[in-house]
C-alpha cells in the first residue's frame, strides 16, 4: 500500500479561504477580531511562528499585534501584561508563545489568561470544558487533528487510536478529542514497555515524541492513518517529523508529511479560535 498524503498546508489554505467571509461579516458589524501575541525572548523557531500567525491573521483580516519582551523579564512582569490584555476590549484573543524562559512558569501564565480569550485552549477551564465535551476552545494542533481526519471522511468511532506522547499541548488532548468522537484511546509515552506492541494496534497513530523518524514501518498497522505532530530539526537544517515517512507510507492508507502536515493546521485552527472569541462564543471566565 501506498498511502494518500494529507496535505495540511493546501488545508490550512483552504480553510483561510473559507474564514475570510465570516471575517468580513464581522468587520461590517463593527468587530474585527484581534490577537495579541505576547513573546518572551529570541528563540528564532518560536519568532517564526510567530510572524507565521501575524501572516496568516492578516490574510483573512484578523488584526493582530505582538508584544515582545526579553529573555530576562520577570514572571510577574509577564503576568501583569496578561492582565492588562485581559482587561482590554479590543483583545478577543491572547496568546503567548511557548516555550517560556525557565524563570516562569508555563502553567501559572496558561493559568492568568481570561479563558475566554485562551485561543490556544490550554486553560484549564478549555481543558476541563473539552474533557466532558462542552463547548470550549480547543488546543490548536490536537484541532488541526481532527480538521484533517474528518477532511478526508476518515472514520473515528469504534477505531483504535494510539497516541504516544503526553504532552499537556498535543499528546492529551488529542486523545480526549478522539475519545470525544468514540475512539478507543490508548496513550504511550516513554515508560510503556514494548511500544510496537500498542502502535500495531493502532488504526489511527499519532506520534508526537519529538524523535526525529523514530517511528518507521515496522511500528505501523497495515492500512493505519498516520498523523505526525513532530517538527524536528536536523543538523543539516532539514526539518523531519516523529516519522520515518517514506517506510510508514508503505503501510499507512494516509499519512500527513513534515513540514506542511500539522504544523500548518495550528495556525488556522488559532484563526478559528479568534473568530470565535471575537463572537463573543467563548466559555465565560473564571
Ligand atoms: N502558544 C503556543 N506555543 C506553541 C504552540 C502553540 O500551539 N501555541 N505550538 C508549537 C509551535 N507552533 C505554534 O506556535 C507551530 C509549529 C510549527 C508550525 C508550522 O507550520 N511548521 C511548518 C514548518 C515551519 C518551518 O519550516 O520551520 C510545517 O510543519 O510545515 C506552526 C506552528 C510550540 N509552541
Amino acid at each position: 500500500m501506498s498511502a494518500e498524503i494529507i496535505n495540511g498546508k493546501d488545508l490550512a489554505q483552504e480553510i483561510r479561504t473559507n474564514m475570510k467571509a465570516e471575517v468580513n461579516e464581522l468587520i461590517n458589524e463593527g468587530i474585527t477580531p484581534h490577537l495579541t501575541v505576547v513573546l518572551v525572548g529570541d528563540n528564532p523557531a518560536s519568532k517564526s511562528y510567530v510572524r507565521g500567525k501575524e501572516k496568516a491573521a492578516k490574510e483573512v483580516g484578523i488584526s493582530s499585534s505582538l508584544i515582545e519582551l526579553p529573555s530576562t523579564a520577570s514572571e510577574a512582569e509577564l503576568l501583569d501584561v496578561i492582565q492588562k490584555l485581559n482587561g482590554e476590549p479590543s483583545v478577543h484573543g491572547i496568546l503567548v508563545q511557548l516555550p517560556l524562559p525557565n524563570q516562569i512558569s508555563e502553567q501559572k501564565v496558561i493559568e492568568t489568561i481570561d479563558p475566554s480569550k485562551d485561543v490556544d485552549g490550554f486553560h484549564p477551564v478549555n481543558i476541563g470544558r473539552m474533557m466532558i465535551g462542552e463547548d470550549s476552545f480547543l488546543p490548536c494542533t490536537p484541532y488541526g487533528i481532527i480538521t484533517m481526519l474528518k477532511s478526508r471522511d476518515i472514520k473515528i468511532e469504534g477505531k483504535h487510536a494510539v497516541i504516544i506522547g503526553r504532552s499537556n499541548i498535543v499528546g492529551k488532548p488529542v486523545g480526549q478529542l478522539l475519545l470525544n468522537e468514540n475512539a478507543t484511546v490508548t496513550y504511550c509515552h516513554s515508560r510503556t514497555k514494548d511500544l510496537k506492541e500498542h502502535t500495531l494496534q493502532a488504526d489511527i497513530l499519532i506520534a508526537a515524541i519529538g524523535k526525529a523518524d523514530a517511528i518507521t514501518s515496522d511500528y505501523v498497522k497495515e492500512g493505519a492513518v498516520v498523523i505526525d505532530v513532530g517538527i524536528n530539526r536536523l543538523e543539516n537544517g532539514s526539518l523531519t517529523g516523529d516519522v520515518d515517512f517514506d517506510s510508514a507510507s508503505k503501510k499507512a492508507s494516509y499519512i500527513t508529511p513534515v513540514p506542511k502536515g500539522v504544523g500548518p493546521m495550528t495556525i488556522a485552527m488559532l484563526l478559528k479560535n479568534t473568530v470565535k472569541a471575537a463572537k463573543g462564543l467563548a466559555v465565560v471566565g473564571k
